[in-house]
């Protein structure tokens, strides 16, 4: 972890592309705070420096130990990482083949995903070791440190992570091991990562969701009172949770950029009914194979894209009538193509793209 010094009239300027890296460093010239690496100590010296990759120029800035040392306490804090998006949908992928724990705590993903003082994602990824003949295994920390048992838009990154780093052939697939069972990612052609998902889950206290039931033990179009207002919903869990509504109890079509999703969102997300607390996905139908989508995530906020979510919506479409089994669902960060077939499993198609590689200060 970096330590906060006090220092006379600092600049500091990084000399590196590495943003992450340079952000811990970098302050305000008028400031007089800096953050170091904690076990540095100071003394003096006066003329241009570099630390870490950092130009330091002040005339009081007091440094005790080596730059060499500086370096080496740095690189046992480093994490390596690869920043990927899928609809803008964002993570921090990490290579965890060597081990079956996650190298980064909550608390550390948390940090990381901050867009100011941090990378910034959605998310932090783990590839691991495969568990039961499967060839990898997913783990996901939410923004805000909690863990889901899936990620749509993560898991097609994860698919292209891991094909980098094995050089694999650009159209493959994998058995990925994930919290929520097998979830079968494919690498097509066309640049494309096409998913099974598996089987959405409806019965209510699997979702979980404390609604009572309208269906077959599911719940369909069921009024829920968000600070006083009746809005219908059908929940439906990808392995993790999700409540869909497409319209209020008045029965109008949402208009979806309307809706104030930082006040309502929060509301859905810890309402009592929910004990797992709760993705909310809006949805306004265009036409019965296009919908468009806005969601609040379950430990992330507003997003771009939610994969999961926008499974889980052609599923509530299909229960409520609404929507054919196959559909196009814009989000805001672009289209997905859903498809709930036959064999009862949902398939997502949808793109997954490295941003950029990095090193972050822990
Ligand atoms: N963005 C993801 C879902 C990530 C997990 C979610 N926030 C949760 O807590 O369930 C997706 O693309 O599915």
């Amino acid at each position: 972890m970096a330590a906060f010094a006090s220092v006379w009239r600092p600049h500091l300027q990084s000399t590196e592309s590495d943003s992450a890296l340079a952000s811990f460093h970098c302050i305000p010239s008028s400031s007089r705070l800096v953050k170091l690496p904690e076990k540095l100590t100071f003394t003096a010296f006066s003329s241009s420096r570099s630390l870490c990759g950092l130009k330091v120029r002040t005339s009081s800035v007091m440094l005790e130990k080596t730059l060499e040392t500086a370096k080496k306490v740095s690189s046992k804090e480093i994490l390596d990482f690869s920043k990927y998006q899928g609809l803008g949908n964002d993570f921090l992928l990490v290579d965890n083949r060597d081990s079956a724990e996650p190298k980064i705590s909550p608390e550390q993903a948390v940090k990381l995903c901050d867009r100011n003082f941090g990378v910034g994602a959605d998310g932090v990824i783990f590839a691991m070791p495969g568990i039961n003949g499967s060839d990898y295994s997913m783990r996901i920390f939410n923004s805000d440190g909690s863990e889901p048992e899936m990620c749509g838009n993560g898991i097609r990154c994860m698919a292209r992570f891991v094909a980098n780093l094995e050089n694999a052939a650009e159209t493959r697939s994998y058995n990925i091991h994930t919290l929520a069972g097998l979830i079968i990612p494919k690498l097509r052609e066309d640049g494309q990562v096409e998913v099974d998902m598996g089987a959405p889950i409806l019965n209510a206290p699997d979702v979980p969701t404390k609604l009572t039931s309208s269906k077959d033990g599911a719940v369909v179009k069921v009024p829920l009172n968000v600070d006083g207002e009746n809005w219908l919903v059908t929940c439906v869990s990808m392995g993790n949770p999700h409540c869909v509504t497409f319209a209020r109890e008045d029965g109008k079509d949402l208009e979806v950029n309307c809706l104030p999703l930082e006040k309502i969102g929060p509301l859905f997300e810890h309402h009592e009914v929910f004990p797992a607390r709760t993705n909310t996905e809006f949805i306004q139908v265009i036409s019965r194979s296009h919908v468009r989508m806005r969601v609040w995530e379950r430990g992330a906020g507003a997003t771009l894209a939610c994969g999961t979510g926008a499974c889980a919506v052609v599923v509530a479409g299909v229960l409520e009538g609404r929507t054919e089994k196959k559909c196009t669902v814009d989000l805001p960060g672009g289209p997905l193509e859903i498809e709930w077939r036959e064999n009862n499993h949902v398939y997502m198609t949808g793109p997954a793209e490295l941003v950029f590689e990095g090193k972050a200060f822990l």
